[in-house]
């Protein structure tokens, strides 16, 4: 069965706008895994617009191994006042996977993975390292990508398959292309060893069509759409819908 993960980073947005404490991401944590999420996940940002190092920090002694614990971030984005670095973050809170993702602080949010012909090099030693600190370690790549042999070479143990234009397409009304790149990327990765994960984008509506299309599907990052789900039916309700989808997806 396909895991959820949640990811909270828009729950810091409403937090933020005011500058205050409340809502902190931290508090949805017993809902979320109440209603039976496999996963919770966080894409801390050097501009700190969403979750902070605080957050981070405050998750990881929260969910205290309950679930699995997913860190995103781009390894590359040098320190600053108020971030520490991704690698400094993974090193302090011990996230189950970091998730590596390519983006830089002018993007309004991520939209591509790594060329992984041009920077299975530089990760490598990144790699090594978060492995050493015991997180499994997945890249952002997108559907499509070449080099996938690289990742695994590298010793990444999974790619998260970059959903964003597959949830453009369906809402297009036109996905059969977008889920056929993402089936055959799916098909490249488990045959090199690598698990699959996905996400961006992900929603009530396109995530059923995603998962039959793409049954290799072990984990699904979603957030922003569920979280924005969340404020009108509710979290626990909301969280239940999305296992609930993954749960038919997975009987065909
Ligand atoms: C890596 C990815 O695709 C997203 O999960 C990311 O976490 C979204 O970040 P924002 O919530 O800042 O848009
Ligand atoms: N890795 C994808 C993720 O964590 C959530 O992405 P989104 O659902 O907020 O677009």
């Amino acid at each position: 069965m396909t895991l959820l993960s949640v990811n909270l980073n828009k729950i810091a947005v409403l937090r933020n706008s005011r500058g205050g404490h409340a809502p902190a991401p931290v508090a949805a944590v017993d809902t979320v895994i109440a209603a039976g999420a496999g996963g919770i996940t966080v894409h801390p940002r050097p501009d700190r617009r969403h979750v902070t190092p605080e957050d981070v920090l405050a998750l990881a002694a929260a969910i205290a191994g309950r679930v699995e614990y997913n860190l995103e971030g781009n390894p590359f984005a040098p320190p600053r006042e108020g971030y520490p670095g991704f690698l400094a973050l993974c090193a302090a809170a011990r996230p189950t996977q970091a998730t590596l993702v390519p983006d830089s602080d002018g993007q309004i949010t991520s939209d591509h993975g790594f060329d992984l012909r041009r920077d299975a090099a530089r990760l490598r030693p990144v790699v090594a390292e978060l492995k050493a600190l015991g997180c499994r370690v997945s890249l952002f790549v997108d559907a499509g990508v070449e080099g996938l042999e690289e990742a695994a070479a590298i010793g990444a143990d999974r790619i998260e398959i970059y959903t964003g234009p597959y949830a453009q397409a369906h809402a297009a009304g036109v996905p059969e292309r977008e889920l056929a790149r993402c089936a055959r990327t799916a098909e490249q990765a488990r045959a090199l060893g690598l698990g699959v994960n996905a996400g961006h984008d992900l929603s009530q509506a396109n995530l059923g069509d995603f998962l039959r299309a793409v049954p290799q599907v072990g984990e699904v990052s979603i957030g922003h759409a569920l979280i924005g789900e969340a404020l009108y039916a509710g979290l626990d309700a909301t969280v239940r819908a999305y296992l609930a989808i993954i749960a038919a997806a997975s009987h065909g």
